[in-house]
């Protein structure tokens, strides 16, 4: 799918698929204002026509010496004028208002994609086939949208203008002028299209390498305080410099590249200039005007070199955009892949519905007792029961990519009222189980049966809690929306206590309130043992029938970790935890050990 990109026919199908999305429909606004656009494109062809014969018009006055045609010819020329300006800025006022529409439609399509299911995760963390799909979504779409206006608008006008150019300049010099000028064009276009397509593959890589120094940096910024505490800045210095070497020679690469091209264009822009005096010359010279007088005879001139140089530059202004167009289809290359991913991926199944194989239980059996109606169907099965209750049968997974299998064969049942408590040794892959039952990681071989969905009664606190932009309240109802909540508005009396109990109290004070307008990164004002408890207080409030827990008191003591475990469990929350400390035990019934090699135990506590 992410191959050698350049200026070939697979840019032409993900072009097209891109203008699907940024002209939905035919009568949609952003069809109406690139309408508009060329609208003012084509006005500005007619417009520039009279300025350009401004000159002439005075020549003829100036040498009649007609003071009163004179005056009308600068109040005209004047009017010219200001249309000119008028229709420029319009064009350029519209253009930039179509790119801000083409950004948002593009960027909302592909946030539909990115953010359907996990596919952030399958493509940030599984899927490293392709690189930095932040740089994708919000600066080559931007640059898409930029050039495209440009590009584009001036590559539909140019036939209209070229025709009408073409039509005039044969009035006035014969076959000779269009004829030149459409060979000067030909050879500039083929010329310019070799080299154009490495200028492609090396848009693509550099933006890659631009997405890469850029993550670099974004990852100390992320991590400055850990990065402070080892005093690693010489290694990170050297690893950003590093990056950006690597980057800066994609660059220079590329700036050889379009050193070229510039060279060519620019050639054909002054061979382009004499061209337009050659074929002006070839009336002249053969008597065509021999009996107009001096001052019709420098109208004419005048008049004809513009329409013979205007028809030149109209060709080498479509030769002069080769470079943007390179850049153009270099981010479109990049865009499509990142498309292209995402809908082969959201083309797979959900990760609810877990890919399963039947096989037959030789280790331990699961502790749900029926599993008839799990097995009978070996996809993902849903049932309507209220209770909350996850089965696996003989389920067998490794890491991603991975062959040696990190557990086989397990037999599991998980449901409420049975407190289980997962451990190991580290990189057993206990945090995997939660994994694969949360849908991130494939089983390679059994049954998952789960009877509720994710989101419905069954909840996750990973190692590290999530925290998004917004006020404390948000963080609590994670991952609800507030609007959605507005009974949880109204019960602030049992949130507060749950703040007290976890002594919140100061973080609450210092975010302004359950409501407070902060914009922290949550991640750089609390600590780990804080951001523990804000998610204890989630799971209080989200009050679900099964919770997974992932080491979610490491950083707290183990006289708090008391608190928040009884209050979980008095409010009838079943509670599956990954833990190394002893302490946990208590509030567990069963124990699964995950001992390594493929191997586990399951038993009482
Ligand atoms: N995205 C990933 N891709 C490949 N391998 C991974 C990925 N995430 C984790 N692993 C590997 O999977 C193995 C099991 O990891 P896991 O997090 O389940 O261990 P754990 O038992 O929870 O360890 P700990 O007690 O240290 O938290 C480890 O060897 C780890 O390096």
């Amino acid at each position: 799918m992410v191959g050698e990109n350049g200026f070939d026919i697979r840019f032409i199908r993900r072009f097209y698929r891109i203008q699907k999305i940024i002209f939905p429909r035919l009568l949609s606004p952003t069809v109406a204002l690139f309408s508009t656009l060329l609208f003012l494109n084509l006005l500005e062809q007619v417009v520039i026509y009279f300025v350009g014969l401004v000159p002439s018009r005075f020549y003829k006055v100036l040498g009649d010496k007609d003071l009163e045609a004179f005056q009308v010819q600068t109040a005209i020329s004047l009017g010219i004028i200001l249309s000119i300006s008028f229709v420029k800025s319009t064009k350029s006022f519209v253009k930039d208002i179509l790119a801000l529409s083409w950004r948002r439609l593009l960027t909302q399509q592909i946030h539909a994609k990115y953010f359907l299911d996990i596919q952030y995760y399958k493509l940030n963390v599984l899927n490293k086939e392709l690189d930095n799909p932040d740089q994708r979504t919000t600066q080559d779409v931007r640059t898409f949208c930029t050039l495209y206006g440009t590009v584009i608008s001036a590559v539909i006008i140019a036939p209209f203008t070229i025709a009408y150019y073409s039509y005039s300049a044969y009035t006035r010099t014969g076959w000779i002028g269009p004829t030149a000028s459409f060979i000067f064009f030909l050879i500039g276009t083929m010329v310019n299209k070799l080299l154009m397509s490495p200028i492609v593959s090396l848009v693509v890589a550099q933006e890659g390498k631009e997405g890469d120094f850029r993550f670099k940096h974004m990852q100390i910024r992320s991590n400055a305080e850990s990065l402070a505490f080892h005093d690693g800045a010489d290694i990170e210095l050297d690893k950003c410099d590093s990056r950006l070497e690597r980057l800066l020679k994609v660059s220079s690469r590329l700036i050889n590249r379009q050193y070229l091209l510039n060279s060519a264009i620019n050639c054909f822009d002054y061979i382009g200039s004499i061209l337009s005096y050659l074929v002006i010359a070839v009336p002249i010279f053969t008597g065509v005007y021999d009996d107009l007088d001096a001052s019709s005879l420098s109208a004419v001139i005048s008049e004809n070199a513009f329409v013979c140089i205007y028809l030149i530059s109209t060709f080498s202004s479509l030769v002069d955009l080769s470079n943007q167009f390179a850049g153009l289809a270099g981010v479109t290359h990049r865009i499509a892949e990142l498309l292209e991913v995402l809908a082969h991926d959201s083309g797979a199944k959900k990760t609810d519905s877990i890919e399963s194989i039947e096989s037959t239980s030789d280790g331990d059996q699961p502790l749900c007792g029926d599993k008839s109606s799990a097995l009978s169907n070996p996809r993902l099965m849903i049932s309507s029961s209220d209770e909350a209750r996850i089965e696996l049968s003989n389920v067998s997974f490794s890491v991603p990519n991975g062959k040696e299998m990190l557990v086989e064969g397990l037999n599991l049942c998980l449901k409420t009222g049975q407190n289980i408590l997962i451990t190991g040794s580290s990189s057993s892959g206990k945090s995997s189980v939660l994994r694969v039952l949360r849908g991130l990681w494939k089983p390679k071989e059994g049954t998952i049966f789960t009877s509720l969905p994710i989101k419905n009664g069954i909840f996750y606190l990973p190692q590290k809690a999530y925290f998004t932009n917004g006020s404390f309240r948000e963080q609590i109802a994670y991952p609800d929306r507030i609007s959605e909540h507005e009974a949880f508005k109204g019960n602030d009396d049992q949130i507060v206590e749950y703040i007290r109990m976890t002594k919140m109290e100061p973080v609450l004070e210092r975010a302004g309130g359950l409501d407070g307008d902060v914009d922290w990164n949550w991640y750089d004002v609390l600590s780990p043992g804080e951001m523990q408890r804000i998610a204890f207080i989630r799971l209080f409030y989200h009050r679900p029938q099964l919770a997974f827990l992932d080491e979610a008191t490491s950083a707290i003591s183990v006289d708090m970790e008391e608190i928040l475990y009884k209050e979980a469990l008095k409010l009838g929350i079943t509670l599956i935890s990954v833990g190394h400390r002893d302490t946990l035990k208590q509030y567990h019934d069963f124990v699964l050990r995950i001992e390594g090699d493929g191997k586990w135990t399951f038993g009482s506590l």
